[in-house]
């Protein structure tokens, strides 16, 4: 019998079909077999507005501390819901090649943004979406919304009460005209045929970090060395150059992933270009700048992020995403 990883996953069905991908690409690689670890995280339980929680990593924090404790090997991660601030003890081993980016529209009768009625009820949790759909259209209803992905979708007219199959949450009937939810998380879970409309960053930036994973061992490594090679192998550099300078903007802005910012990095030839936008919560003021890196590499991005958060905040960012 071959040696055996052990891989930490919380319950969602986003969550574990994320891991069951990364635990099946890993296991190929290595040649070892894995064992899932079900953990139960705090984010899970806690009910109340999103926005209230975000920051702080609820969502990872017992997956941290079991990964920690030595109760698994391996824990995968949406980056996007980690805190900035990397935990003593442990590193991002590998952030694979990052899903679609986008923000994504799943609206009933196949509608687009700009094809929704009048004062349109549009559901999300999150400040960032709250405030860019608001500045695109002021007369949108935004309703806090929280839950997994399924559940959130199945508050759509239309579609809440079409699906027998489990496939998408019946908990409510569909009360929404619409809902926002990331574009990877729903061709993770194969659920895109429910997306009306791939939002253009132009008008809907994303969360920083959104659509890419993270996978973290802890900093002595995985205590297996065919799976730290493993790790090695599915790092994709382009994506953690990506990921490091919209979190480096993040982290210089002082803000988690439950404040009104947007970013999105790309590279073109030899540099990294940045877009950031910082919104007030009503979506009345947006303040959006780009900016581009001195060369490709992990230590550029993260100046570029840090450089184009000091410049917002020169000129007011903070105040005006409500962060001071
Ligand atoms: N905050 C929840 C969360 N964390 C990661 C994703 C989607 C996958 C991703 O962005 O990588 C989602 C759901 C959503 O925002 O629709």
């Amino acid at each position: 019998m071959s040696e055996t990883f052990r891989v930490g996953t919380r319950g969602s069905a986003l969550a574990t079909t994320q891991t069951g991908w990364a635990a099946k690409r890993l296991a190929q690689s290595s040649g070892l077999e894995v064992e899932t670890i079900l953990v139960k995280t705090e984010g899970d339980v806690i009910t109340g507005p999103l926005s209230q929680l975000g920051g702080t990593g609820v969502f990872a924090a017992a997956l941290r501390q079991h990964l920690l404790d030595s109760g698994c090997d391996l824990a995968v991660h949406s980056l996007k819901d980690l805190p900035t601030k990397q935990p003593e003890g442990l590193v991002l081993a590998a952030i694979p090649e990052r899903e679609d980016v986008r923000d994504a529209l799943c609206a009933r009768d196949g509608l687009k943004l700009s094809e929704l009625p009048e004062g349109a009820k549009i559901g999300t949790g999150s400040p960032r979406r709250a405030a860019q759909l608001l500045a695109f259209r002021q007369d949108f209803q935004i309703v806090d919304i929280r839950g997994n992905v399924p559940t959130r979708l199945g508050r759509v007219k239309g579609i809440g009460d079409t699906h027998d199959d489990g496939s998408v949450g019946r908990s409510v009937q569909g009360d929404l005209d619409a809902v926002i939810l990331a574009a990877a998380g729903m061709r993770r879970l194969g659920l895109d045929k429910h997306i009306t409309e791939y939002l253009d960053p132009q008008i809907m930036l994303p969360a920083p970090g959104q659509g890419a994973l993270a996978l973290e061992v802890r900093s002595t490594g995985s205590d297996h060395p065919a799976l730290d090679q493993a790790l090695a192998d599915l790092d994709h550099l382009p994506t953690r150059m990506q990921v490091e300078a919209e979190r480096a903007l993040l982290a210089a802005l002082e803000a988690g992933c439950a404040a009104p910012i947007g970013a999105l990095a790309r590279v073109e030839g030899q540099t990294l270009i940045l877009e950031a936008v910082a919104c007030n919560p009503d979506g009345s003021e947006t303040m959006r700048r780009s900016a581009q890196s001195n060369g490709l590499s992990v230590q550029a991005a993260q100046e570029l992020g840090r450089s184009l958060a000091e410049s917002m905040i020169a000129d007011g960012a903070a105040v005006v995403a409500g962060l001071v």
